[in-house]
């Protein structure tokens, strides 16, 4: 199997992440554990840095903050010099309180409430992503009675539709987000922000889903937004100074999966946009990209410890971890497809094909079906990988089962940057029901 990132195997046989044994982050703090390899996060930001400046645009690199939010990867983020997308006011508080500089946020949402809005504009942040008539009514007033400006891009759908491992080219106006192109609903939105006094529009975002593999859905989809600018400047003289080609860029789950190196999509989406810059003779615009899963996704890796096994003969080996759907719910949202070796004997031979289920009361808690391992002891720490990116960003409860701790490591040293959740954190929020109480009282009399 390929490792990932700064990942090893080490001479006694052990999974070595970031210089440090997985065996031994596991008996210090726990499992399920989430494992961060700083150094390959730091090297993706570089890849998409250097992939930009070798194309010599301005640009921006957005790092999708819903893959994995948390204060120490918002301070990560900001010394990587990327700028953040945020989709709700707890993830423009977590940037915030990690002292993320506001002018680099950008906030998302279809559905944005008053209260996110009036948060925004009050904090200064460098622009919101208009995805309807219903926020762009509310920001124009709020705006008008703060007297304040803001600095808008408008989300459109571009027509381009990006499946898991593949992109298919259709018609898009059903979805929820943002303008379609073809209603004319996005001319109008144009229309009535250049007429604005406080909202500035900077330019156009889209984006065409999420691991992708192929460049080509980000080409076509500069080439259908430069078919609506064309006709933008012509009826409206509007050119825009920002294209936000939004996120996706595929990573590594499945050793099938063949993510192309990260330079492949932005030359191909730079080199798209000159051409119809060039062609309109107009200026190439500021060119923004909103990786989530490029940065993190491979960065991360999943210890659990081995517990129950239970052998169907001549049907299946189901051997079962401490976590599951809880902090990975891909597998049973998605049919998301990982690999996972055991850390602690990660050089022995496979011996047997096992299915690794979760702890959660769910047939579907299944996180890895046919799993090849040596014979598995209880006690094992398997180690799951690839799931930096949206697996403890969507964490749950369910069965009330603890959200596991984070860990980052680097250059031989660990640092927990997420405690693992108690049972006192799952009851703090709660009271006692009154009435309940009162019959109680009543039984007693
Ligand atoms: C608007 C927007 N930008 C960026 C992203 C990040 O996507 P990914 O993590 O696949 O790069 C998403 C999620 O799909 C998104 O909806
Ligand atoms: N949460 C999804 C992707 C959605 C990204 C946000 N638009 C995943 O795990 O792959």
């Amino acid at each position: 199997m390929n490792v990932y990132g700064t990942q090893r195997i080490n001479e006694n046989g052990k999974l070595e992440i970031g210089g440090v044994e997985a065996e031994g982050l596991a008996e210090t703090y726990g499992t399920p554990l989430f494992v961060y390899d700083v150094k390959d996060i730091r090297n993706r930001a570089e890849e998409f840095h250097d992939a930009f400046r070798a194309q010599s645009v301005n640009y921006q690199i957005a790092y999708a903050s819903k893959a994995f939010s948390c204060i120490a990867m918002m301070e990560l983020a900001r010394d990587l010099d990327l700028s953040l997308d945020v989709v709700s006011d707890g993830e423009l508080h977590t940037a915030l309180e990690a002292g993320f500089p506001a002018e680099r946020i950008h906030f998302h949402g279809n559905n944005k409430t008053p209260e996110e809005l009036e948060m925004a504009v009050k904090e200064k942040i460098g622009c919101i992503v208009v995805d309807n008539f219903t926020e762009l009514t509310w920001l124009m007033a709020l705006t008008e009675s703060e007297k304040t400006e803001m600095e808008v891009l408008i989300r459109i759908t571009p027509g381009v539709e990006a499946h898991t491992h593949e992109y298919i080219s259709t018609g898009q106006e059903d979805s929820k987000f943002g303008f379609d192109l073809n209603s004319g609903q996005a001319d109008e939105a144009i229309r009535r922000l250049l007429d604005h006094p406080f909202l500035k529009l900077q330019g156009v975002h889209s984006h065409i889903g999420s691991q992708i593999f192929r460049a080509e859905g980000f080409e076509e989809a500069v080439k259908e937004i430069y078919r609506m600018i064309r006709k933008w400047k012509e009826s409206m003289n509007y050119y825009p100074q920002v294209l936000n080609v939004g996120g996706g860029f595929g990573i590594r789950y499945a050793e099938s999966d063949k993510p192309l190196p990260l330079h492949v999509y932005i030359d191909r989406m730079v080199t798209a946009a000159k051409e119809e810059a060039e062609a309109m003779n107009e200026p190439v615009p500021e060119i923004w990209i909103e990786p989530g899963r490029a940065l993190v996704g491979e960065a991360g890796t999943t210890l659990y410890s081995i517990g129950a096994r239970k052998d169907i003969p001549d049907v299946r080996t189901y051997v079962s971890v401490d976590g599951g759907m809880t902090d990975n719910i891909r597998p049973a949202l998605y049919q998301a497809e990982y690999t996972a070796l055991l850390a602690n004997r990660a050089a022995e031979e496979t011996e047997e094909t096992v299915s690794i289920a979760g702890k959660c009361c769910e047939s579907g808690d299944m996180l890895i079906w046919d799993l090849d391992l040596p014979a598995v002891n209880q006690g094992d720490i398997l180690a799951v990988f690839a799931t930096g990116a949206y697996g403890y960003s969507m964490a749950n409860n369910y069965n009330r089962i603890l959200r596991p701790a984070v860990v980052f490591v680097e250059d031989g040293q660990h640092e927990i940057v997420i405690e693992r959740e108690t049972l006192t954190d799952l009851t703090r929020r709660e009271r006692k029901y009154s009435k309940a109480a009162a019959v109680q009282k009543e039984k007693q009399v």
